[in-house]
């Protein structure tokens, strides 16, 4: 049960009292060097960890998307994990420009089986790690700050010694002080600076210092702060990498990931959609991705993010959420109707050249390999937009704007009905409904026209309808071929708009006419046909208009004698 009184038990996290903090001015410009740890982080975290087959699919994956620093995992952990590294490096791959990551505790039997895993590869990174937090300090070592010093230095001095031994491969050291985000800063220093002192980086031969959320215990600025403090105050900083492994325990790893890399951090270590220990590691792909809709090319490519998820989510059997930031199934549809509308005027407007701005979308999906099929999808929260837009787009029709407000009633009242999303063929199958399968009971069969230019009735028309099945021939005159069927008709209608244009090109081209009747209730409606002959689908389209009128009056007048029964 949650406490009336949190404080009881949870203490907030002390920020850090850096007041003259520079990061918060800082703007992203280029990338940072990208580390995946998804076959070891993301590993250690799944249900059933990686089979070697599914490691060799996920490395070849990232080796593709352009990742240059891969974890490939934690040898001494199982035989799994060594057998794999070994493939990695005695089948030779692993490609010249990329470096692998071994990660170990800092304990003799787990470093040397480490280094014997990596040995022989061209460039690996031997990745050192100890906990140095207060609460691991006293919980899991139950030791003072000198002890845990020296688990730190004695590691580093044998994985030294031990690298020597092995002068084929181009080796990087590594070193975590793990929970670094809830240690004392001092004390992140101390421990560092202690490992740096043994390792003896140089600017050309750098040492990675990597400064983890181990677990997210505060705000991403907190981070920030933490981060521009250890840039600013450790030793030797020239000969440093600094590198930051956020985790998503607040959800607000992405964030911690960014304002790190403002306040200095030159290396961020995530996994692919945010898989990893609890909540996961911070997403790689949302981090590039924001990059890359900030002008910024982050250096890796998702140009088929779909295929790389169906890769990701065979491999770690964890299914990618439909929300997740630039690849979920939802994250380019808009249900709601203004959204719908905003983004169909933006389409209308974009030029292809120029900067990309499209309300409610902040990247273009056909950038992803995505397209356009999803991003206008109808239910009940929708709007005229949307369902224009489909028909637009699938079915070539580009209904007026009046019409598009009537037709959505129609669309609303299947959509509320039914509670359901209406596809696009749905949604065609209702417009059809509603307008293009109206002919009864005047149903066009033919039409002869004459014209007389020195006439006021320039246009005589005879034209041949089925009445309720009936043959039925009428006459008529006006200025135009329109006005002259209207007059034929003989009812009290009048014509107010008219719109039409081709579906389709050359010999198959079909003509869509839309038009708006005033009734002689003084409403109007509209009708709409297709045909091969732009003529005859203009008097379809007012026949279409008025068979619905004489439908609605049809249904008023069962509706009265009902309410009279
Ligand atoms: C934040 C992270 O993600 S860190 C990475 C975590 N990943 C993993 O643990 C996955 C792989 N790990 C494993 O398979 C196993 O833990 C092994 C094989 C490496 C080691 O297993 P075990 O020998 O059974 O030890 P275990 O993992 O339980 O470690 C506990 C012991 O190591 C000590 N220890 C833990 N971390 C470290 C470290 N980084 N350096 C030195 N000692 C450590 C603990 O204090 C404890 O010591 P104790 O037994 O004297 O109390
Ligand atoms: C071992 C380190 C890098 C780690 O995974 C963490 O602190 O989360
Ligand atoms: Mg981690």
């Amino acid at each position: 049960m949650m406490l009336q009184n949190p404080s009881t038990k949870y203490a907030a996290f002390p920020p850090v009292r850096l007041t003259d903090r520079t990061w918060p001015d800082q703007i992203i410009s280029k990338p940072p060097v990208w580390m995946s740890t998804d076959l070891r982080d993301g590993n250690q975290a799944l249900i059933e960890p990686m089979s070697i087959e599914k490691k060799l699919k996920f490395f070849d994956l990232l080796i593709k998307t352009g990742l240059k620093e891969i974890e490939v995992g934690f040898p001494s952990a199982s035989q799994t994990d060594f057998d794999f590294v070994r493939r990695l490096v005695e089948e030779d791959r692993i490609p010249d420009d990329v470096t692998i990551i071994v990660l170990t505790q800092s304990r003799e039997e787990l470093i040397r089986r480490t280094v014997a895993a990596a040995a022989g590869a061209k460039h690996a990174i031997v990745h050192l790690y100890n906990s140095v937090a207060p609460v691991f300090r006293k919980v899991v070592f139950n030791m003072s700050r000198e002890e845990i010093v020296n688990i730190a230095t004695t590691g580093t001095q044998l994985v030294k010694e031990l690298l020597a031994q092995h002068p084929e491969t181009d080796w990087t050291f590594e070193y975590t002080p793990e929970s670094f985000s809830t240690t004392e800063l001092d004390f992140s220093k101390q421990i560092v600076d202690a490992v740096s002192a043994i390792w003896q980086p140089t600017p050309q031969k750098k040492m990675i210092v990597n400064l983890p959320t181990t677990v997210e215990c505060s705000t991403p600025n907190v981070y920030a702060d933490q981060i521009e403090w250890m840039c600013r105050n450790l030793q030797n900083r020239e000969s440093l990498i600094i590198s930051v492994h956020p985790h998503n325990d607040r959800g607000t790893a992405v964030a911690s990931a960014e304002m790190a890399v403002m306040a200095g951090a030159e290396r961020v270590e995530g996994c692919l959609f945010g898989n990893g220990e609890r909540t996961g590691n911070v997403d790689l792909v949302t981090l590039a991705l924001n990059l890359y809709t900030q002008g910024v090319h982050p250096g890796l490519d998702f140009s088929d993010i779909d295929s790389v998820r169906k890769i990701v989510e065979e491999c770690n059997q964890l299914p990618v959420h439909p929300r997740h930031p630039y690849v979920g199934d939802l994250v380019f549809t808009a249900f709601s109707g203004s959204h719908q509308d905003a983004i169909k005027k933006g389409f209308a407007k974009q030029q292809p050249d120029a900067l990309w701005e499209i309300p409610y979308l902040p990247i273009d999906p056909q950038d992803l390999g995505r397209s356009y099929d999803a991003v206008i999808r109808v239910n009940s929260q929708s709007g005229k937009g949307g369902m224009s837009y489909l028909l637009e787009q699938d079915y070539g029709l580009v209904l007026p704007r009046r019409l598009q407000i009537e037709f959505s009633r129609a669309v609303q009242v299947v959509a509320d009905e039914t509670g359901l999303e209406i596809t696009s063929q749905g949604i065609h199958e209702i417009f059809e409904r509603e307008y293009l399968e109206q002919t009864s009971p005047y149903a066009y069969v033919s039409h002869r026209m004459t014209e007389d230019t020195t006439s006021d009735e320039s246009v005589q028309i005879d034209i041949a309808l089925l009445q309720r099945q009936a043959p039925l021939s009428l006459h008529g005159g006006g200025n135009g071929p329109i006005d002259a069927f209207v007059d034929a008709l003989g009812l009290d209608i009048k014509l107010m708009d008219y719109h039409e244009h081709a579906i389709g090109h050359g010999a198959n081209a079909k003509a869509a006419c839309y038009v708006e009747l005033r009734l002689d209730n003084g409403a109007t409606l509209f009708g709409a046909a297709i045909d091969s002959n732009i003529v005859t689908a203009s008097f379809k389209a007012v026949l279409s208009a008025v068979n619905r009128q004489l439908k609605q009056k049809e249904a008023v007048g069962v509706a009265a004698t009902n309410a009279a029964a």
